[in-house]
């Protein structure tokens, strides 16, 4: 510390009380501060070079700094290098078993050092840190790598699930295809209730076992029961002699499908209801149960709180069939998969029927907007009737059905508009939305995959205001 003192104000000229307030700065900073005079003698050494060597400051002060690398305290001393190169360096030195980052700096007085001043860091606790950032980084990756591959895998191909509502329902569908809950599927008609179901039996243990589909609505009622349960022989007039497997028992080891639950008769419903409590079948005319290992999974369009309301449903077959509810919403509610159902259907078509059959972009907006009161069914009827009525290769918006045309703002028949006017308001009503929906041209331009520039003559050309809009 004297010879700092002493060697500073001689440098200096600086007065005692100064000094103090000056070394005491230094010591407060956080960093180390190591100053050696032109011979690497150490002059000044502040508390948190101490805190980061371990080592006090009456051991280093007016000590070579030589000595101390002979002694092994230093692997070896920038401030030599420094004197030797005269450049000020940066490197990493281990010290008192931390790792540090040491920089030091030579100053000239009349072309000699005269001082090196080196300023230390532990950066040990920033390597830790670092460490354990970049392990996050790596398990991140891992789990995402990981939800890829699971997304991938499990996805199936030939299920349109692009949109959130049925990513989610897909998610469910994963988590309860491996356990024997019954389930009830909900949705409108033409929404994928079927698909679902055979899709949940294919993950489940039970994939290698039979899939019975029972169409509830399209057996005649008095064919049903013997249908559903079989029967023993001589049971009534006209059956086999040898007796029939129901439905039920033939679905033993796998799954049974009831479509259209709703349509089941009250008389069955409370045979179907012994089935599910006892997992058992009696044959009509037969007294003897058969026990059966089937897991069930009924679907319907119609809204059965409301038929339990009008006891049309039994409510207690109700909640046993009910354990997992699955409402797969109407085509209007998942926008998003409209436009890869499309292609996927006219892909089957134009190989069905060897042809190579486009949709025009507009027709395919209005494909998108539409409605879909006959949701996943009805627009394969119509992308199947569009490929094989249209004579050209694109399918333009003229060719859609009149009940879809006139659902759109744009077209209206008997108006006075031209073909190029119609396409232009629509083109500026597009574009205006996803504008205000975006607000970010370059976004929009990548969205739409047409180029930025082509963006912005777009909406130069319709008149639409880009104030606001990055
Ligand atoms: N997510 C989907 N991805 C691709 N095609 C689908 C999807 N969902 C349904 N489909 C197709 O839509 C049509 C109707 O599906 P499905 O028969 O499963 O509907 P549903 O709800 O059971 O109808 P319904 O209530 O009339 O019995 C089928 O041709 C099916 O292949």
């Amino acid at each position: 510390m004297l010879n700092f003192h002493n060697n500073y104000e001689n440098a200096m000229s600086m007065p005692a009380s100064l000094q103090e307030e000056f070394e005491a700065i230094l010591d407060s900073s956080f960093d180390g501060i190591h100053i050696t005079d032109g011979q690497g003698v150490t002059l000044f050494y502040n508390k948190a070079c101490e805190r980061i060597e371990g080592l006090n400051k009456e051991e280093v002060i007016g000590v070579n700094v030589q000595r101390l690398v002979d002694q092994g305290v230093y692997p070896n001393s920038l401030a030599l290098k420094v004197l030797e190169t005269k450049m000020p360096m940066t490197q990493l030195q281990k010290v008192n078993g931390k790792e540090i980052m040491v920089s030091a700096k030579p100053i000239f007085i009349n072309g000699q050092i005269t001082r090196v001043v080196m300023n230390s860091r532990d950066i040990t606790e920033l390597n830790l840190l670092k460490q354990e950032l970049s392990h996050e980084k790596m398990i991140k990756e891992q789990y995402q790598t990981e939800l890829e591959f699971i997304r991938t895998e499990k996805m199936p191909s030939h299920i349109v699930c692009e949109s959130l509502e049925m990513q989610k329902m897909m998610d469910l569908i994963f988590t309860v295809s491996n356990v024997d809950s019954s389930i009830l599927i909900q949705g409108e008609s033409g929404v994928g209730k079927e698909v679902i179901s055979r899709f949940i039996h294919k993950k489940s243990k039970r994939k290698e076992g039979p899939f019975i589909k029972i169409d509830c609505g399209a057996i005649p009622e008095n064919l049903l029961e013997s249908e559903l349960f079989g029967y023993e022989k001589g049971a009534f007039t006209g059956a086999d002699k040898n007796g029939k497997v129901g439905l039920i028992e033939l679905a033993h080891g796998g799954t049974l499908f009831l479509d259209e639950i709703g349509e089941l008769q009250l008389s069955l419903q409370v045979k179907l209801l012994r089935v599910l409590q006892d997992r058992e079948v009696v044959r009509v005319g037969g007294k003897a149960p058969i026990k059966v290992d089937i897991r069930i999974i009924a679907a319907t369009n119609k809204e059965l709180e409301k038929m339990i309301k009008d006891k049309t449903f039994r409510e207690d077959l109700y909640y046993r069939l009910n354990v997992v509810p699955l409402n797969v919403p109407p085509l209007r509610e998942r926008k998003r998969d409209i436009y890869p159902l499309i292609q996927k259907v006219l892909k089957k078509f134009n190989e069905k029927y060897s042809l190579q059959k486009e949709i025009h972009p507009d027709a395919i907006k209005l494909l998108i907007d539409y409605e879909w009161p006959g949701n996943i069914r009805e627009l394969e009827n119509v992308i199947e009737r569009l490929v094989v009525t249209s004579k050209d290769n694109t399918i333009d918006l003229e060719r859609l059905p009149a009940n879809m045309k006139r659902e759109n703002k744009f077209y209206k028949p008997d108006s006075q508009l031209s073909y190029k006017e119609v396409m232009e308001a629509y083109e500026r009503e597009f574009l205006k939305e996803k504008l205000a929906k975006v607000k970010n041209i370059a976004r929009m331009a990548e969205e739409l995959k047409i180029d930025e520039s082509t963006v912005r003559r777009k909406l130069k050309k319709l008149n639409i205001p880009v104030k606001s809009v990055i």
